[in-house]
């Protein structure tokens, strides 16, 4: 899953490291520090060869040793190098306390490749440029000890950034539904042949397993086959389904469900609806009319991980036209990518609750953020 982002992200992290790791090697050698000093005419005092690496020493901790290393600029060169002979005595008042500055333009190519693997796994433009804002913020100027690598850095600051992005409004599916008052009515929606079917009988074997008893609705009375395909479902976890003659009017058959629910104690309703374009407005007003009498307590969007830029759009369109509640993204088995995964929650400002992975009933994945950005970033050695 996402195996294609996975390796761009570890491409970043190698490149974002080696160019960290050259600045601060170059600045770990006293040499090439005096080289540095004496080709920039500065006098900043770097640690001697007898002083321990790593300037731990009073004397490099030393106030006077800060001051010596701030009042380092030539003046007659002042003007020709300011900005890196100012980097540069930063760098060496830092290094006299032990610690290395990583400087903005040390990041910039490996940043710059990085939003192009990002837009190229169709994460949303937006998302990648919230993403290359939270590193930039949380590593340029990042003082580093000497004991620290830059490896760890790098890797901390791509977690917290995809985190911030991908984490947005989670909520336990299951507690919700435990929380909630019985019959609990979950519709779903999405564009036709997404695996929102198949996804709704996924998400009632994950409830029944679970000790919560379901009820399938089949409010897609538009499409031929509907009623067909989704009691083959029912049929096979062995659940009730209510369905009504194909034109019917999908509210009318949620209603029957949770009417039939709390009739026969059942704890939630899982509710199909016909696969529609958010911009068709018949289909559009039979889901406000849905949700106007019925009041589902949940409405889940649907849409397939692999459509990538595409589903985080209808995401998007979706949310504006009928409000969503979280969202299921499926055949993330067959995703390389991983846009989708990254950008639709950010995009709607409402969860990703479940990844569909694969064909089989039990192939539903509760989505967790941190899981997602461990198995992006996490070492795979
Ligand atoms: N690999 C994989 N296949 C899936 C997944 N979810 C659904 N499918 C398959 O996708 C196909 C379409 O799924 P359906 O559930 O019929 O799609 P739908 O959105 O209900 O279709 P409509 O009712 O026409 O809107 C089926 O062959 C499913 O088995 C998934 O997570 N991974």
């Amino acid at each position: 899953m996402f195996d294609g982002l996975k390796d761009k992200l570890s491409s970043f992290r190698e490149d974002a490291e080696e160019v960290a790791e050259e600045n601060a090697e170059e600045l770990d050698d006293p040499e090439a520090v005096e080289d540095d000093a004496v080709d920039d005419d500065s006098t900043a005092e770097g640690p001697s060869d007898d002083s321990p690496e790593g300037g731990d020493s009073e004397d490099a901790d030393s106030p006077a040793a800060e001051a010596d290393a701030s009042e380092t600029e030539p003046e007659d060169e002042a003007d020709e190098d300011d900005s890196s002979s100012a980097g540069f005595v930063s760098r060496a008042a830092s290094m006299a306390r032990g610690r290395v500055v990583i400087d903005e333009e040390d990041l910039e190519e490996p940043l710059r490749e990085l939003e192009f693997a990002l837009l190229e796994s169709d994460v949303e433009m937006s998302v990648a440029e919230e993403i290359l804002d939270q590193i930039r913020d949380e590593l340029v100027g990042e003082e580093r000890k000497f004991t620290e690598s830059t490896g760890a850095l790098v890797e901390d600051a791509l977690r917290d950034a995809l985190l911030s992005v991908i984490d947005v409004g989670q909520f336990d599916f299951l507690e919700t539904v435990a929380a909630s008052e019985k019959p609990v009515t979950v519709v779903f929606t999405g564009v036709n042949g997404v695996g929102k079917t198949t996804s709704i009988a996924k998400v009632a074997k994950f409830l029944e397993d679970r000790g919560f008893s379901t009820v399938l609705a089949n409010g897609d009375t538009y499409r031929a086959g509907a009623n067909q395909q989704i009691q083959e479902h029912a049929d096979n976890l062995g659940l009730k389904c209510i369905s009504h003659e194909q034109g019917g009017d999908p509210t009318a058959v949620v209603y029957d469900a949770v009417e039939y629910a709390e009739a026969n104690d059942v704890d939630v309703v899982l509710g199909d609806t016909a696969g529609r374009l958010h911009t068709s407005d018949d289909l559009m007003s039979q889901l406000a009319k849905l949700n106007r009498v019925v009041e589902p307590d949940l409405t889940i969007f649907v849409d397939e991980a692999v459509a990538g830029q595409d589903a985080v759009n209808r995401a998007r369109e979706f949310d504006g036209a009928a409000e969503i509640d979280g969202a299921i993204l499926t055949m993330a088995d067959a995703d390389s990518q991983g846009g989708a995964a990254i950008s639709v929650s950010h995009v709607t400002g409402k969860p990703i609750l479940f990844l569909g992975t694969g064909q089989g009933y039990d192939d539903l994945q509760p989505f967790d953020p941190e899981e997602l950005v461990d198995d992006l970033v996490g070492d795979d050695e």
